[in-house]
């Protein structure tokens, strides 16, 4: 389904550089990570204190994009910490579903693997209380609004506050419902992003910038998640008309996926980039988890060295 104000899509709405490898010889083994493991780093900063720090250092966020489970949990713990070390301003984490009406045909492929290896929200918690502590940015989650509505949103919103969850995307909550879970998300630390479109009406946006915490993610163009070969001209103007109306942050997804197309919307004054269907593309159709990470530590260094 596309995305559009008019369906159920309606608000539209550090020490980073440790170099990180996998061989794929079979030499592989988590223990590489064991260093890691008992440093430990700082608590992240939330998400509007990270972007706060990155407009002091005139810096761009680069927020990279992953479904959790796929191509299993285990993967998933060490995807996040390859794209904090590979300098991950803030992880954007996918919650599987089943009906992704949102997602285009890889994010949706991501789902289904992560969804039939038994994915479940309980096992990625349980995954993220062990992850979270080893990375030094913040992680969003990334959920379509029925699992929280089956949760119960006070239940939710406590529930991924303990384990070190900062922020939350609900690409599918229509603005008048966000009330709730604005209050809920408030109550427990976590920031509410909501999305504008290139196709929301001008007021529609400026009450969903307003609404919106953290940062604002502007969906650079209709139709669903998915690389494409180019980015939208229309995202600078549309840049220019939501930082009229407000002073919080603004990333920008939807079709990026090459280094060029990052400075690209970087340069058009984005204070964040964001990257989704290539990475999952990356570690759900690698022949091994080691080549999928391997793989994704060299993309994600060349999308990172793209942004100014
Ligand atoms: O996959 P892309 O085209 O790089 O776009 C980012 C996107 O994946 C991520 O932010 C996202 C995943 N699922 C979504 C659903 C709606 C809006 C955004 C998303």
């Amino acid at each position: 389904m596309a995305l559009s104000p008019n369906t159920s899509f309606l608000h539209l709405s550090s020490p980073k550089p440790k170099i990180l490898s996998f061989p794929i010889k079979p030499t592989f083994r988590a223990k590489s990570f064991a260093p890691m493991a008992s440093v430990g780093v700082s608590p992240a900063l939330s998400i509007s204190e990270t972007f706060s720090l990155l407009k002091e250092k005139k810096k761009v966020a680069f927020i990279p994009y992953i479904t959790a489970g796929d191509p299993d949990l285990s993967t998933t713990a060490k995807a996040l910490k390859v794209l904090d070390a590979c300098g991950s301003d803030i992880i954007e984490l996918g919650i599987p579903y089943s009906d992704p009406l949102a997602d285009g045909p890889v994010i949706q492929a991501a789902a289904t693997r992560a969804l039939a290896r038994g994915t479940n929200f309980d096992a990625i918690l349980a995954m993220l209380r062990e992850a979270i502590p080893e990375i030094s940015c913040p992680v969003a989650l990334f959920t379509y609004y029925n699992p929280i509505l089956k949760r119960g949103v006070e239940k939710f919103m406590s529930t991924i506050e303990n384990v070190g969850v900062h922020g939350l995307v609900v690409p599918d909550v229509p603005l008048e419902e966000t009330k709730l879970l604005r209050k809920e998300a408030a109550k427990h630390n976590i920031e509410l992003v909501l999305l504008t479109t290139p196709t929301t009406p001008t007021e529609r946006m400026k009450a969903i910038v307003e609404a919106s915490e953290g940062f604002v993610y502007l969906v650079s163009s209709v139709g669903v998640t998915g690389a494409r070969a180019s980015v939208s001209l229309q995202v600078q103007s549309l840049l220019q008309d939501i930082k009229e109306a407000t002073t919080k942050p603004v990333a920008v997804g939807f079709g990026i996926s090459k280094p060029e197309q990052v400075e690209q919307v970087a340069g058009w004054g984005a204070d964040g980039v964001i990257v989704g269907s290539a990475m999952v593309k990356i570690l759900g159709e690698a022949k091994s988890a080691e080549e999928g990470l391997n793989e994704l530590e060299i993309f994600t260094r060349s999308l990172k060295a793209a942004i100014p």
